[in-house]
């Protein structure tokens, strides 16, 4: 059986973070591993407390897992802060981690800040170099580029400057576009559509953590990247489909469904 590993924060309402990702890893029958970067209290309606780990614990986790079972894909979430960056860095390259997918997370859907300022220039120095892919939604895209994404053509332009300025491919995330669900993803200096029909569901928490989970999986079963970002982002529309309601803010999917539901995504090149 195929492994993937996450390393990310631990959300206690269950539907974004580490639980959102071995959720995920689970129904796509990949063998998850986790190493965690931080505690967070949160649910459905906010985050009110963030309790990081230790670089060194970090460490500790990753140096268990890797010498163990050796994962075959990589997706990193949420850290908080350079010297856990630092640390994530320094073991992918020491264990020659493949197939690394980060979603380079900055803010939560309810608001909370989860990245500090700093970090996100380590994160650009030390850990998107090493990814295969970066899953920015478009305002972590506008921070990544530096540039303004209003509409599909500079969805496009922004995709291109992250893919060059930090050597990997892009997918830029439209779940934040007004009537449409599109995702491009650039690599090798071109790029493709993942055309999705926008769900008319609210609950959206984790929709950033199970993309990058469900890519991170197919990976690590041998898909290519075209066909990863395909099936995971069938995935994720059978999760969102399934329609599920809980809590009082904006809920968590059904991972138990998401596949069964067989929805079809469309590409365009
Ligand atoms: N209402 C929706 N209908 C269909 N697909 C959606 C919807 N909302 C988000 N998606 C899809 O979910 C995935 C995650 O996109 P999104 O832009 O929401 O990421 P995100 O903001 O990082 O997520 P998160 O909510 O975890 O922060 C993308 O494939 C996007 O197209
Ligand atoms: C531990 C953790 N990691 C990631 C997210 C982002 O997910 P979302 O933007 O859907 O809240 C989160 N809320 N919590």
């Amino acid at each position: 059986m195929k492994s993937a590993l996450t390393i990310a924060g631990s959300d206690s309402s269950g539907g974004a973070g580490i639980q959102a990702d071995i959720k995920t890893m689970c129904a796509n029958h990949v063998f998850a591993t986790s190493a965690i970067t931080a505690l967070t209290a949160q649910n459905t309606l906010g985050v009110t407390g963030i309790m990081d780990v230790t670089a060194e614990f970090l460490a500790k986790q990753l140096d268990a897992v890797f010498t163990d079972i050796y994962p075959d894909a990589v997706k990193i979430g949420m850290v908080s802060s350079s010297d856990l960056i630092e640390m994530i860095a320094k073991k992918l390259k020491e264990y020659k981690a493949e197939n690394i997918v980060v979603d380079p997370v900055m803010v939560a859907t309810s608001g909370a800040r989860l990245i500090s300022e700093d970090a996100i220039e380590t994160l650009k120095k030390e850990l998107l170099p090493l990814a295969t892919l970066i899953t920015p939604n478009i305002p972590e895209a506008e921070v990544l580029s530096e540039m303004e994404i209003t509409d599909e053509a500079s969805m496009v332009e922004a995709a291109k400057k992250i893919s060059e300025n930090f050597g990997c491919a892009t997918l830029v995330k439209g779940g934040h576009q007004i009537n449409d669900a599109n995702d491009l993803l650039y690599s090798n200096i071109s790029y493709v559509w993942f055309k999705g029909k926008r769900i008319n569901n609210s609950n959206t928490h984790g929709t950033g953590c199970t993309l990058s989970s469900a890519i991170a999986s197919n990976l690590a079963k041998g898909y290519d990247l075209d066909t990863s970002v395909k099936r995971a982002k069938d995935y994720i529309s059978g999760a969102l489909g399934a329609m599920l309601d809980l809590g009082k803010g904006s809920g968590p999917m059904d991972h138990s469904f998401a596949i069964d539901n067989e929805y079809t995504t469309e590409y365009e090149e």
